[in-house]
């Protein structure tokens, strides 16, 4: 077993509103036991609900993040926001490159790098996501690709203690599929190998987390596997109960 913290982060995305709090109290009411076994807990909701977040988780074991962020620390960007910003509203943490943004908004892996960067001025731990196409999968490129946002997306910067990097298959968002166990154990093993050769050390700080389709059906086996170090959750992170029985699975671990 690692010595690597198991983080369960959930990500929102483009769900939730003030009401939502109530879900994020229950979520606190049942995370002392799962923290208490060694498992960091984080929400990303909407830019919008972290300061109301923030504040309502401090002092809890939840932490809350955002999912995105400007490279630049300030300036004429309308509708824009800096990494800076999102810290000043009680963020610990940033989701960057999710494939819903490099899809959406044309975010290149240069741009992901830029904007890791920004969270690092910041003082953000930064969770980049990489993850092939099913088309990419079906041409035997899941390991290439990934490799390829690897290295592209995650700055010189990167250390154990600030960089967390989630394996997000595009195929396996919110459809309901998930790659074998063998497959995930393929591609995490694969970045862990690839982070080492960079990083050296600070690889064996890195986390892995996956992320696509985890449910608290089947958290346990994935959360079991080499070299995954959590979940990246999405659907399943709305509801306190999934999120904690989710989380709940890591800290059985
Ligand atoms: O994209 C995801 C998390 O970032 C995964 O979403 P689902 O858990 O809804 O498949």
């Amino acid at each position: 077993m690692s010595t690597r913290r198991p983080l369960i982060a959930g990500n929102w995305k483009m769900n939730g509103l003030a009401a939502s709090a109530a879900e994020v109290e229950r979520m606190i009411g049942g995370a002392g036991p799962i923290a208490s076994a060694g498992v960091d807990l984080l929400i990303c909701p909407p830019a919008t609900l972290i300061a109301r977040l923030a504040a309502l988780t401090t002092g809890s074991p939840i932490a809350i993040g955002g999912q995105d962020c400007d490279p630049r620390p300030n300036g004429a960007h309308t509708g824009d926001i800096a990494a800076e910003m999102l810290v000043d509203a009680g963020a610990a943490a940033v989701i960057l490159g999710h494939s819903e943004r490099r899809a959406d908004h044309g975010e290149t892996d240069a741009v992901v790098r830029a904007k890791a960067e920004g969270a690092h001025r910041a003082g953000l731990l930064r969770i980049v996501c990489v993850g092939e196409t099913q088309a990419e999968r079906d041409a035997g490129q899941a390991v290439s690709v990934v490799a390829r946002q690897l290295a592209e997306s995650v700055p010189d910067t990167a250390t154990g203690a600030d960089l967390v990097i989630a394996y997000e298959p595009v195929w396996a968002i919110g459809t309901g599929l998930t790659p074998t166990p063998e497959d995930i154990v393929e591609i995490h093993a694969a970045m862990r190998g690839l982070l080492r050769t960079r990083f050296g050390a600070e690889a064996e700080g890195m986390r892995l987390l996956y992320g696509g389709s985890v449910k608290p059906d089947n958290a346990a086996v994935i959360l079991n596997l080499p070299d995954v170090d959590g979940a990246l959750v999405g659907g399943a992170s709305l509801k306190a109960t999934d999120f904690l029985a989710i989380a709940g699975a890591c800290a059985g671990r």
